[in-house]
């Protein structure tokens, strides 16, 4: 039997994510090719015009999954029913901008599309914020809609860890799907962790740690973190506007696992509610190594930290907590 149509919710559809998301996750890539879906696309009024094209450029593609389109510059409108949200909508930062300003502009957008999630979104909706800076986005958003369980809501750092598969997927030339087990910690920002102390790769003679296949701890411990951590500033530089299309790839990457499960012996990195494991302050949004499994995700315990992980663990959590204090400073 056909299942029922799940409802999406992207808000900044109108944006350049938005612009590569809404056809992947009309195209099934998301939550599965038998899953038809409903695409909720929220954004502000001056973008209501290119909103409605690209809701006339969906229906133009005439995607099978695609059951119907909710255009609105109205967040309750969009926000009515919506089972997933990929909160993409923010203010990119603008020349002449501090941090404090960009973080006071979006804090206020994600403390008020909080209050419409949490007053017309279904039960049980799945949160992913994508929008900088995600992970104190989130917990704002968290914050702000204390109804929505907190293990709802989550940021999007799985970009980074696709990005790590990536640098060493090339590095040892082996297919990126054969590397397993990065983790991103921390922030989505250039203090993120990226560790490969427990990743390995498939080989004909079975799982071997990538530190024992690279064998370079210099290029490890060094450019390889600095590359992951630089990705997103690289590819401005290079696009001269930021990641779009990997952003989308790795929110439905995020979004799929989570709802369908991550594979036997398989880890992912996602933005999350620290519940003080691995020594992470609580109450901030941290990125972990989880798996999924029946629509929830969970911590990997027990893994081994040495000595430089954590210092480079804790720099990262020390920097979400002072965003905490600055986004609330921005919404007193
Ligand atoms: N977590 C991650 O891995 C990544 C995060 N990002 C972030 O994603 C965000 C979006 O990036 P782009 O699509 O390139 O930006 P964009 O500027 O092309 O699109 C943003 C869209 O959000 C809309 N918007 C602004 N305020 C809104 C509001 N209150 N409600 C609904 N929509 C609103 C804008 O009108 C615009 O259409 C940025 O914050 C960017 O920094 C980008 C790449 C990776
Ligand atoms: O750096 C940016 O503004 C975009 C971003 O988050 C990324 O590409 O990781």
């Amino acid at each position: 039997m056909a299942k029922e149509p799940l409802r999406v919710l992207v808000t900044g559809a109108a944006g350049q994510i938005g612009y590569a998301l809404v056809p992947m996750i009309a195209r099934g890539v998301m939550l599965g090719a038998d899953q038809p879906v409903i695409l909720h696309m929220l954004d502000i009024p001056p973008a209501a015009e290119a909103l409605n094209g690209v809701k006339m450029e969906l229906v133009d593609a005439a995607f099978p999954l695609l059951k119907g389109i909710v255009a609105s510059t109205d967040a309750a409108e969009a926000c009515k029913g919506v089972n997933v949200a990929v909160m993409v909508g923010g203010f990119p930062r603008k020349e002449g901008m501090e941090r404090k300003d960009v973080m006071a502009k979006n804090v206020s957008i994600y403390k008020s599309q909080a209050s419409a999630l949490e007053q017309h979104a279904a039960p049980n909706c799945k949160v992913l914020v994508v929008a900088n800076p995600a992970n104190t986005n989130a917990l704002i958003l968290k914050e702000f809609a204390p109804s929505i369980p907190e293990k709802n809501i989550s940021c999007l750092t799985r970009l980074d860890h696709n990005r790590a598969l990536g640098q060493i997927s090339e590095r040892l030339s082996v297919q990126v799907s054969d590397v397993k087990n990065v983790i991103i910690w921390g922030n989505h920002s250039s203090s993120q962790y990226p560790d490969v102390n427990h990743a390995s790769v498939k080989t004909s003679s079975g799982d071997k740690p990538v530190r024992e296949l690279v064998a370079d701890d210099a290029w490890l411990n060094g450019e390889f973190i600095s590359t992951v951590q630089q990705r997103g500033a690289a590819i401005i530089k290079a696009r001269k506007l930021s990641s779009a299309l990997s952003a989308a790839s790795s929110a439905c990457d995020h979004i799929r696992d989570w709802v369908l499960g991550t594979p036997e012996g398989t880890w992912v990195s996602m933005g999350v509610y620290s519940d003080g494991s691995y020594n992470v302050p609580a109450g901030i949004i941290y990125s972990f190594p989880v798996t999924c499994k029946d629509g929830e995700w969970k911590i990997v315990q027990g893994l081994p930290i040495d000595d430089a992980s954590r210092q480079k663990m804790d720099a990262t959590a020390a920097e979400l907590v002072e965003e905490k204090t600055l986004a609330y400073s921005c919404l007193a």
